[in-house]
């Protein structure tokens, strides 16, 4: 199951991930507030707008425990993430490319997990960058078909616990079946407003740039705008990150050593602050997680102030 989202301490769960401890067994947490129950008791109630409103519009003053030495108000709204280092994994340990890509899935889900529960409201992934599509065929099929589980499997979960979903990138070049399954649940979830995940898919900053460019430079031939109308907020409507409130990452995390933007998420970066984590992707976990949020809650950010 590449991408279902469990969820502590949700009843319907059948296999528990380790977030799922009561706050008191685990030795490092401490409680902001008490305890209680942050899902709703019943999938029917929680998939009624109503109880959808009462069960989870919570702001993330309702979290109900975070790391010690992590401050709530120095939460980066949106964190962006290089999930690298996947085949590296799979090749360490001597299995197939699928099973590094299938144990990055689990990190990902794991990740979720801790964003909404510690408050962060976005989470963009680099899952298919744009040159990503000259590598073996049988590993972009296998990328695909992971993707397409993702959007398929149990999707009840991302109504469950009121998280969005939006998808950027080239999708023209995916498969129908793939676009349709993509669009379709971004149209379903557009209303959820706990969490959003973003799925960069045959994505790139050069991609992302030119797109919008193109798109500028079409509403001036039509006459809606004057060239000497562009700047950057008209730059930053037509960008792929107009899907989100809070388009330009706080931090971004690049996994397995490598000290590389890789084409990711350019103008959106400007002012991001960057985190290298040694780790590969598959073995990035909570506490690798804290460590890059701390740093960035140490940081001071002048804007070039
Ligand atoms: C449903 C969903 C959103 C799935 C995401 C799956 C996932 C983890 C995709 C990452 C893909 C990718 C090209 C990573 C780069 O690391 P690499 O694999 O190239 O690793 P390497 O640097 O070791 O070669």
């Amino acid at each position: 199951m590449p991408f279902s989202l469990h969820f502590s301490p949700t009843p319907l769960i059948t296999a528990p991930s380790p977030l799922s401890k009561p706050f008191f067994l685990v030795p490092y947490y401490h409680t902001l507030h008490a305890p209680k129950s942050p899902f709703c008791s019943s999938t029917e109630h929680a998939l009624t707008h109503q109880g959808k409103k009462e069960a989870f519009d919570r702001g993330p003053e309702d979290s109900q425990t975070l790391p010690l030495g992590l401050r709530r108000d120095a939460m980066p709204s949106h964190v962006a993430v290089i999930m690298d280092g996947n085949r590296r994994w799979a090749r360490l340990r001597d299995l197939p490319v699928r099973s590094g890509y299938e144990a990055g899935v689990e990190s990902l889900r794991k990740i979720v997990e801790i964003c909404c529960k510690w408050g962060i409201k976005v989470l963009s992934v680099f899952a298919f960058s744009s040159d990503n599509w000259f590598r073996p065929k049988v590993e972009v099929e296998f990328l695909m078909s992971l993707f397409e589980r993702g959007m398929q499997e149990d999707t009840g979960i991302f109504f469950r616990e009121n998280i969005r979903i939006s998808v950027i990138g080239d999708l023209t070049k995916l498969p129908k079946a793939l676009q349709e399954l993509m669009v379709n649940l971004e149209e379903a979830t557009k209303n959820n407003t706990r969490f959003q995940l973003i799925v960069a898919v045959s994505y790139s900053g050069h991609y992302d740039v030119v797109q919008a460019c193109q798109r500028l430079a079409l509403k001036a031939k039509c006459g809606l705008i004057e060239p000497s109308d562009i700047n950057v907020s008209l730059m930053e409507q037509e960008l792929e990150t107009n899907c989100t409130e809070f388009p330009h990452p706080d931090l971004l995390i690049r996994t397995s050593g490598e000290f590389r933007i890789s084409n990711f998420m350019l103008w959106q970066l400007a002012y991001t602050e960057l985190f290298f984590a040694q780790s590969l992707w598959p073995d990035f976990g909570e506490a690798e997680f804290l460590k890059a949020l701390l740093a960035f809650q140490q940081r001071q950010r002048r804007y070039g102030v």
